[in-house]
């Protein structure tokens, strides 16, 4: 059996970028090779296997053909006799189509490497169309690479645009639409993401939020975004509620459902989307208080600084009127309701007392 490295690996190393994860193809080899081998079976019927010790992937040399419409219903031949090239022309993008051997040896049998170096994403063949999710991926890579100067082939745009007007991402789960939004965010690209899915017409299919998304938003975001450090702790989030900045409340439900989104994702675009609206000068005590309340600044601080976060990299930063917001916010956590007690009032009369004061202590910056 031979084992070669494939896909992302390899892509990446050629383009000098951090390699990430390795994938790797065995062929000549069956699952119980592999396995006598030490391998590990991951799943009943899929042919891929975690080595024993690095835990990286190994896949048996494949095909697949479709048995239904969209994502999912393939049917997959891993014969001992399917060769690399086989398994290679099954793979989306020529790029992501070259294998490495164990001595350095680059075996690219769909030109990748032309591609790679004339910064071209091009399909590999006409099975790309049978998986709508490598449009996601496509605009991914896109996105990406694109401060590398890499554009889709023509070709393939046709193609995508052909598997969108026949409905292929209405296939797709939300989870794994999910999915390739948060890598996108996690590559700090999700500007230039969605305007590749516009061009495409599918944002209706991916992010029905997302239908009125104009040269005006795009421009917008993209200021907002090169102020974002890539580096960031909250990189992702933040940049998903500047992409989302302007959801309605009663569509916010209908995203957090339908988008499946993990709920810290969903919390923090609720919030700036339902509050950012406090962050203007005439901004009053009592606004301010029915913001902390609502956010409960008293239990969970860090849900309130990550807002402020937000604020900072959004169209409505204001320095010093964060800051000032960010002291009032403090100055009210620190009423003491011991001290409320132990002054002698007790039950509902300590809530009363209690939001007194800190709506006077909000009195003494805002009005
Ligand atoms: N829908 C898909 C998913 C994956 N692949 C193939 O499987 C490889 C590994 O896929 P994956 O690990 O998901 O992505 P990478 O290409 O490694 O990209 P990333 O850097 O985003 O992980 C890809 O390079 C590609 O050859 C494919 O052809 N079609």
């Amino acid at each position: 059996m031979k084992i070669y490295l494939v896909g992302g690996a390899v892509r990446d190393e050629l383009l000098g970028r951090p390699i990430v994860e390795r994938d790797y193809v065995v062929v000549g080899a069956t699952p119980a090779i592999m396995i006598k081998q030490g391998y590990k079976q991951v799943g009943k019927d899929f042919p891929v296997f975690l080595h024993p010790e690095t835990h990286d992937e190994y896949a048996l040399a494949r095909t697949e053909r479709k048995s239904g419409q969209g994502y999912g219903g393939f049917i997959c031949d891993f014969e001992q006799s399917i060769t690399l090239e086989q398994d290679l022309f099954r793979r989306d993008l020529t790029v992501n189509a070259i294998a490495k051997a164990n001595d350095g040896q680059l075996i690219d049998p769909y030109h990748g490497q032309d591609d790679l170096n004339n910064r071209i994403l091009r399909h590999v063949g006409p099975a790309f169309s049978e998986d709508p999710l490598r449009i996601l991926r496509v605009a991914r890579f896109a996105a990406r690479y694109d401060h590398l100067g890499f554009t889709i082939a023509d070709s393939t745009m046709k193609m995508m645009e052909n598997m969108v007007s026949r409905g292929e991402l209405k296939t797709l789960t939300q989870e794994r639409i999910w999915l390739e939004i948060e890598k996108c965010l996690a590559d700090g690209a999700i500007e230039h993401f969605t305007t590749t899915l516009d061009q495409l017409g599918a944002l209706t299919d991916v992010q029905p939020l997302l239908i009125d998304w104009n040269v005006q938003e795009r421009t917008q975001l993209k200021k907002l975004l090169m102020r974002l450090p890539h580096s960031h702790p909250h990189n992702k989030i933040i940049q998903f509620c500047l992409w989302l900045y302007d959801t309605p409340s009663d569509k916010l439900k209908a995203l957090e459902q339908t988008l499946k989104i993990p709920s810290r994702y969903a919390v923090a675009l609720r919030d700036f989307c339902e509050h950012k609206a406090c962050f203007i000068p005439s901004v009053s005590a009592q606004q301010l208080l029915t913001l902390f309340d609502r956010i409960d600044l008293w239990r969970r601080p860090e849900r309130f600084d990550l807002l402020l976060e937000i604020i900072t990299f959004s169209q409505y930063n204001n320095p010093s009127l964060i800051a000032l917001i960010k002291e009032a916010a403090a100055n009210t956590r620190a009423i003491d309701v011991q001290a409320i007690i132990a002054a002698g009032f007790c039950g509902a009369q300590i809530k009363t007392q209690l939001t007194q004061q800190r709506l006077s202590t909000l009195k003494t910056t805002f009005n």
